[in-house]
């Protein structure tokens, strides 16, 4: 198979959807590997070390699109990519379409095969190629959380870990999957005082068995998250219903509750986002405010940290993007029901409900869709 890595185009992405090691892997099995120009230099991989491997680097996105059969990357398809996808090319990479009608319409359009990196499943219900992204988004979220916090950047001006005589700031953490453990860990490593809440109780009950020493937790209703947003200093966003939009937890009219300069990080911006005032930011212009609270809402995170998500990424998608290089995707999907379930459109049909209910749009199922 024809493997093509094209350089991120999203504002301030510095990934890349395949490291050297990972072509070299592909290209010891048989396959090919093209690369565009400068495609890892954002993550510190020049195209001396893809070139070093066997991959072929070529000067264009258009190129790279024309001639493979699967491409990979990390970030959706910006609008000028998807013009480029066609009928029968396989496309893996993160898609979050539920809150994105008009991507979901242009790769229906396009007619090709998606499978997106965060609905792709494992055998103990987790998602493993989106989890080492929410460790990093969850690792970072308390950093750019404590930024936005200081005055300058319109924050209340609270030290994370306090000093001796001043108490620290108070954090929440909504949901306590991979983005909020990992937060609600790096929050309290920074000496916060901070709360996770989830609605599920294994969840919780694991929290309290592993982090009861380090971080409190509490079961997540619309009361207790109203009742401790009106002490906190930050807020972060963390929920997930895979695949779906996220559900709105805290609404503007709570905003006048809070304390003015607390700090909104809404990791959960990918899916929509969890607060109502949220909307999506970029790297070049992170944060704003809504009355009087700071939001941080960027929807790609991890590519703050280019290299070490890079390499985490490639680290999780490999095994997967080998199966596909190997088998074809039909064969590799019949073959692994999770890799199925990565599965979001094929040949102009949705194939993920979750979309599909939360875009009023017909889906068809997985399995159905191997059948065409
Ligand atoms: N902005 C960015 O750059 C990135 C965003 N993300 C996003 O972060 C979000 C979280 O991802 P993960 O932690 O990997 O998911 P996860 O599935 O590991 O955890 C989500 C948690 O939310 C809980 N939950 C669901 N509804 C809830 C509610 N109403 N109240 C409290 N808890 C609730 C679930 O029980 C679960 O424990 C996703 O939307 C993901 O796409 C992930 C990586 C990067
Ligand atoms: C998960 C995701 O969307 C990201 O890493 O950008
Ligand atoms: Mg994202």
């Amino acid at each position: 198979m024809l493997i093509g890595c094209p350089k991120e185009i999203k504002p301030q992405e510095f990934r890349v959807g395949l490291t050297p090691a990972a072509a070299g892997e592909v290209i010891a099995r048989g396959h090919s590997v093209i690369v565009e120009t400068n495609a890892g230099i954002g993550a510190g991989f020049t195209d001396e070390d893809y070139a070093a491997i066997g991959a072929t680097v070529l000067d264009t996105a258009e190129e790279v699109f024309a001639k493979a059969d699967m491409i990979v990357k990390v970030k959706e398809p910006q609008a000028v990519e998807r013009k480029m996808l066609r009928e029968g090319q396989l496309l893996f990479t993160y898609l979050h379409l539920a809150p994105d009608p008009e991507q979901t319409k242009d790769l229906l359009d396009s007619g090709c095969t998606a499978i997106a990196y965060e609905t792709v499943t494992d055998r103990s219900g987790g998602l493993p190629l989106l989890a080492p992204m929410s460790e990093v988004a969850g690792r970072l979220a308390p950093q750019v959380g404590s930024w936005t916090l200081q005055k300058a950047n319109g924050g209340r001006g609270v030290l994370m870990g306090g000093v001796p005589g001043v108490g620290p700031a108070k954090v929440v953490v909504i949901g306590g999957g991979v983005v909020g453990t990992h937060a609600a860990k790096i929050a309290a490593g920074m000496g916060a005082d901070v709360t996770v809440l989830d609605r599920s109780l294994p969840r919780l009950r694991y929290l309290d068995d592993v982090f009861g020493g380090t971080f409190k937790n509490q079961y997540s209703t619309a009361a207790a998250t109203a009742e401790l947003i009106t002490t906190a200093d930050m807020v972060i966003g963390a929920v997930l219903i895979p695949g779906a939009a996220a559900p709105k937890l805290i609404s503007r009219d709570q905003l006048s509750t809070m304390k003015p300069g607390a700090v909104l990080v809404d990791v959960a911006i990918d899916q929509g986002g969890c607060f109502e005032t949220s909307k999506a930011t970029t790297h070049a212009d992170p944060i704003y405010d809504v009355d009087g609270i700071m939001h941080y809402c960027v929807a790609n995170m991890p590519g703050a940290v280019a290299r070490t998500s890079t390499i985490a990424l490639g680290n999780a998608t490999m095994p997967f993007m080998l199966a596909l290089a190997g088998k074809g995707w039909k064969q590799a999907c019949a073959d692994d029901e999770h890799l199925l379930n990565g599965l979001n459109v094929h040949a102009g049909k949705l194939t993920y409900a979750a979309v599909g209910e939360a875009l009023g749009l017909d889906y068809i199922s997985g399995a159905d869709a191997l059948k065409i």
